[in-house]
């Protein structure tokens, strides 16, 4: 797990074998332990290099180890016992060099980092602190302010970044290895007593209060109920007033808050469930790894909408030559202008050269010809969607893959309207779309497994979190957001108020309540779609019918806003009021609570006192049956999937884990036990009625969420 060899006559090579990332299991830092007292009492040994395998440094501590009780060398004494050492020891950073792996390396004398590697501390993104010293080495190495930076943040550095900083001492575009072994060599003989950090005093800040007061305001804000952040701040403030071994202690003691902590087995979740969901299946048993995605050089976007520019922003950013087709004049010169704009923006703050030359533009259909794969982001109407894709199906190549941005319409139903249905998936992208990380690929029966695998390969160039679901009603993420919107609805009728509902919400994470999230997205779009549904009936005003719609109970609530013209931010009122159109500030609107007060009078509804533990069983409980619901469907092929789908797309708070692992944490019998509650209060409801897959679960003993997809085998082998 680390082996040690000398090379260059006089230099110990020890170089860590723990693929794929070279993490620090117990083994391998029993391996450094061993090995660097091999190194240190080997009189031909003048000076030691640290590497890792296969072009990596270190990816830091093996996180897989976090779970369970620890075993092996610790690290700190490990790390101490490094820097201790009266021969040079330099780390050769490759790859990466990530916390425990950056906390090493700052454990060793020098550091030699290649050009295309990067470092960083991102214990926070996993509910961590860097608790082998790098809370206190790197504020005493670069000074607090950076330090607070990059720790309160988990940000990764490149190496000319990390130079600057002074985190390392040397770059190198050479192999890595071998200019360290050299660096090493000259280094020989030098006095240590200046390259061991822990000795370092931190250098000085000016106002050491103001610093910390605004860095925690700062993360208090972002952080929005993430712990440990705010643990970072405390951390790095140690090390600014606390000579080097208090400061460990307090280090030590800090992380003993978080280690065992809710929200680093949330975070930790996330971290794998965000790699997991590459690891796609589908029901007909097809898999990633055994399909084979189709080479894509230049890809399409039909309509330059909103989501078609950023569309083409993503595949342009990815490197692709993009053809965006818009018949509109006006609508693609505007198109033309914005994507523009947006490549600009985002290559300036990449540091890079705007790929305009990748995107040309038309208002012909047939300037797609060539195209390996075409993105439909045309308006959500299935008409207009069929007449697009039996034009595309006339006018491309033989093979080339057809996508459609659909955010609910029937995958398999446009499928049908092309000669080759195997080629057609949904691209089911977020706005902005070249911002937002969540892509759901949405496959139907007749989807061909290579091109399911060539749109999540697409999706990973794009930088996408790119989640493989089945076609159904609103796919995964908008399926379960009907259930978690109508419990926020009646909840209004039961006697709550917009703001009380989104406090809630907000207090618990998210980035904004159903009702704020609601006005910014535009009160109009679900309108629309429950027109199309038949739900909508402006004559039904009073009486019972009147919340009552195909056999259920139902609130018109939104439908009532929709025709005095309420649809939200864009016209100044919604939900909320705002001082003019387009305006972001929601405040409570005093004409709403009025009207609120009028219908549930009108309807002889009772006002009762709802709190917020209510509000979010209610919404949150409801989704989250729905999810249960979903994975009995086999939509989604495990939790993982409907975790990093509201997690990366619908702003479920990351330290909560996402919906399905939330109810792990709450415990899946409480969640069964409140839903039966509420759908016996409430037996119109049927997204209130506990899924069978939920029974099943917790009849089996509420496994943890790990061992769920075996229970949903067996529900689905007995279908
Ligand atoms: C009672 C209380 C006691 C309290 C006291 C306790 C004291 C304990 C002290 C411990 C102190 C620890 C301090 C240090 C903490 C850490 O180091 S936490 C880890 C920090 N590191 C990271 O966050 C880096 C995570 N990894 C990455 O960002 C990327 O993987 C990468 C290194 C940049 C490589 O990226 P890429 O090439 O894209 O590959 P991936 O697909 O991401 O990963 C490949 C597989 O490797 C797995 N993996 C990656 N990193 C780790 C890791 N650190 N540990 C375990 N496994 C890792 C990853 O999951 C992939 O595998 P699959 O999931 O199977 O796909």
């Amino acid at each position: 797990m680390a082996q040690l060899t000398r090379v260059s006559g006089s230099v110990g090579l020890i170089t860590l074998q723990n693929p794929p990332v070279n993490a620090l299991s117990a083994a391998v830092r029993q391996g450094i332990v061993d090995t660097v007292k091999k190194a240190v009492s080997d009189p031909l040994v003048k000076c030691v290099v640290i590497c890792g395998q296969n072009g990596v440094f270190c990816g830091g501590a093996d996180i897989r180890e976090f779970g369970a009780p620890m075993t092996g060398p610790p690290l700190v004494p490990m790390i101490h016992a490094i820097e201790a050492t009266n021969k040079p020891v330099v780390a050769a950073i490759e790859g990466a060099a990530l916390g425990g792996g950056l906390e090493l390396a700052l454990g060793c004398h020098y550091r030699i980092i290649h050009s295309k590697a990067r470092v960083g501390l991102p214990e926070v993104t996993l509910g961590l602190l860097p608790a082998a010293g790098g809370s206190q080495r790197l504020p005493r190495l670069i000074g607090v302010p950076a330090a607070l930076e990059l720790i309160t943040t988990g940000r990764h550095v490149s190496a000319a970044e990390a130079l600057k900083l002074g985190i390392v001492d040397q770059v190198t575009d050479d192999n890595t290895v071998d200019t360290t072994v050299k660096f090493a060599l000259s280094v020989v003989g030098r006095s240590l007593e200046s390259r061991r950090i822990s000795t370092f005093p931190c250098p000085p800040v000016s106002d050491l209060d103001a610093v910390f007061d605004v860095a925690m305001q700062r993360v208090r804000q972002s952080a929005r109920g993430a712990i440990a952040p705010v643990t970072c701040v405390q951390a790095v403030r140690a090390a600014a007033t606390l000579p080097y071994t208090q400061g460990m202690k307090r280090e030590q003691e800090l992380m003993a808050t978080l280690f065992t902590s809710g929200q680093a087995r949330a975070l930790q979740y996330c971290f794998f469930a965000q790699r997991a969901v590459s690891r796609w299946s589908m029901p007909s048993g097809a898999r990633w790894d055994t399909s084979k995605p189709r080479p894509i050089s230049k890809a399409a976007v039909i309509g330059l909408g909103t989501m078609g520019r950023g569309i083409a922003v993503a595949l342009a950013q990815a490197g692709l030559s993009v053809v965006a087709v818009e018949t509109q004049e006006k609508q693609l010169m505007d198109a033309k202008q914005a994507v523009s704009g947006m490549l600009e923006r985002g290559a300036k703050r990449r540091g890079v050269a705007p790929a305009l030359g990748l995107v040309s533009y038309s208002h012909n259909i047939q300037a797609v010809a060539e195209a390996d794969l075409v993105i439909e982001a045309v308006f959500e109407d299935m008409d207009l969607k069929k007449k697009v894709f039996q034009q595309l199906s006339a006018v491309c190549k033989p093979g080339t893959l057809l996508c459609t941005n659909t955010s609910s319409l029937d995958v398999d139903h446009l499928a049908s309207q092309t000669p080759s249905p195997e080629l057609v998936v949904g691209m089911h992208f977020f706005a902005p779309a070249h911002v937002m990380k969540l892509l759901e690929v949405v496959y139907g029966p007749r989807s061909s497994p290579q091109a399911v695998a060539t749109a999540m390969q697409l999706g990973k160039k794009m930088g996408k979190v790119s989640v493989a679901v089945g076609n159904c009603r609103g796919f995964v993420g908008n399926r379960m957001l009907k259930p978690y919107m109508e419990q926020a609805f009646f909840l209004l009728e039961e006697g709550a108020t917009p703001e009380l509902v989104d406090q809630a919400l907000e207090e618990f994470g998210f980035a904004m309540g159903v009702f704020r999230m609601s006005d910014l997205s535009g009160l109009d779009v679900g309108w629309r779609v429950r027109k199309a549904d038949g739900l909508v009936d402006p004559d039904a005003t009073s009486g019972r019918s009147a919340r009552i719609r195909q056999g259920r109970r139902y609130s018109p609530l939104g439908d009532l806003l929709c025709e005095q013209g309420r649809f939200g931010q864009k016209a100044g009122r919604g939900w909320y009021q705002y001082d003019k159109p387009g305006s972001r500030v929601a405040k409570p609107d005093p004409w709403l609570h009025n009207f609120l007060e009028q219908y549930r009078a009108r309807h002889g509804l009772g006002v009762r006192h709802i709190d917020h533990q209510e509000v979010l069983e209610r919404c949150l409980y409801a989704l989250i049956n729905e999810g249960f619901r979903i994975l009995e469907d086999g939509i989604a092929a495990g939790p993982e999937d409907i975790d990093a789908i509201y997690v990366f797309g619908y702003g479920w708070p990351r330290y909560r884990g996402g919906p399905m692992f939330y109810a792990g944490m709450v415990g899946l019998a409480n969640v069964l036990e409140r839903l039966e509650h509420f759908h016996q209060v409430h037996p119109d409801v049927p997204y209130l009625q506990p899924c069978s897959l939920l029974r099943r679960l917790v009849a089996s003993g509420s496994p943890p969420i790990q061992k769920w997809r075996e229970v949903i085998r067996k529900v689905h082998s007995q279908l």
